[in-house]
């Protein structure tokens, strides 16, 4: 049974409304280390861009959570929305319900971390609308359990990460024009980390050898080893500047200063590849929204 929810009148406005869950990019991916869970150590530069899938509650009395539409090839006990909220629920003994609509713009196992942000985005609007309180930490540790990716986007920011992406302080980068290429193949990202030939020892390196140029990725390696349409892709978009990989892959992206020189890039590009012109963020398209509620 759908509920009217007035007894939050705060929370009416945001039931039904579309809810933004950016992607990121890893501008620089260092790993260097392996916790004893078999969990890596990194350093990661994220930013948060403009590309998004958009989510809209709706408030059910019952205790039920579901989606409207299952995603093709996630069972529903799979998808990250669906456990985000069932996991807040069981966390804070909240008795209601919803049912999640989600339109799904972001590639799956892209590197782009669309799930995650689904995920996020769910915790961060559900706390809302179900007058929860939970604190932003609160969130983020919640959201942890849910993938090492989720902690971002719950923070909201670009960011300096550390530990498995979950030690995070907020940093202001330039929010320059992005062309991002998603190669043919979904990346399985366990994989990547269980691979034998990974860099698990790089030296850490500060924030200002990052400004300084330091963007390596050390997934880089394997996954051109193991994929040729990503190495295929990073040749493509060379052309036109300096190709990096964002986390495990596959997506590959350049920066561009220009909008008209991005913009070129685009049209050349898009007979051939499937390809997203994007925006750096510093602040998540999700906490605009929330500021301006
Ligand atoms: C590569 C990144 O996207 C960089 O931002 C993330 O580290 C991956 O985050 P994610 O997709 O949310 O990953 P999870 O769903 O937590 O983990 C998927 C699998 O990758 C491995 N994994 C993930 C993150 C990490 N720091 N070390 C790992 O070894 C684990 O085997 C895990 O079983
Ligand atoms: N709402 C969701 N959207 C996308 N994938 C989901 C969702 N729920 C569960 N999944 C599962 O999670 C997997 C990873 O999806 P995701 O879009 O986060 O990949 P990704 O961009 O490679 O992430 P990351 O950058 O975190 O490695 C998918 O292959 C799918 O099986």
């Amino acid at each position: 049974m759908e509920s009217n929810v007035t007894e939050n009148p705060a929370a009416i406005a945001g039931w039904r409304e579309k809810w933004p869950a950016p992607a990121k990019l890893n501008l620089m991916l260092k790993i260097t280390g392996r916790r004893a869970d078999g969990y890596h150590l990194l350093q990661t530069v994220f930013q948060i861009i403009d590309l998004c899938d958009w989510l809209t509650f709706h408030p059910l009395s019952e205790d039920k959570v579901c989606l409207q539409e299952q995603i093709p090839g996630v069972a529903e006990t799979d998808e990250l929305t669906v456990r985000a909220a069932k996991l807040l629920k069981q966390h804070t003994g909240y008795a209601g319900g919803v049912r999640i609509e989600l339109e799904k713009n972001l590639p799956m196992g892209g590197g782009l971390g669309g799930g995650s942000s689904d995920a996020a985005t769910t915790l961060v609007v559900l706390n809302r609308l179900w007058d929860l309180r939970l604190s932003q930490q609160q969130l983020m540790q919640l959201g942890l359990q849910l993938g090492a990716d989720v902690p971002i986007f719950v923070f909201g920011h670009s960011a300096w990460g550390e530990g498995v992406g979950e030690e995070l302080q907020a940093i202001t980068l330039p929010e320059y024009w992005l062309l991002i290429i998603k190669p043919d193949c979904h990346v399985n990202t366990r994989q990547i980390f269980l691979a034998e030939g990974l860099t698990r020892n790089s030296a850490s390196i500060k924030m200002i050898d990052f400004i300084a140029g330091d963007y390596s990725n050390d997934c880089t390696a394997i996954v051109t080893s193991m994929y040729p349409e990503v190495k295929n892709a990073i040749r493509a978009l060379s052309e036109f500047g300096e190709a990096r990989l964002t986390g495990t892959g596959a997506c590959v992206f350049a920066v561009f200063v220009d909008e008209n020189a991005a913009r070129a890039a685009y049209a050349a590009l898009q007979s051939e590849w499937v390809v997203y012109l994007a925006r750096g963020q510093n602040q998540s398209p999700l906490y605009k929204k929330l500021d301006r509620e």
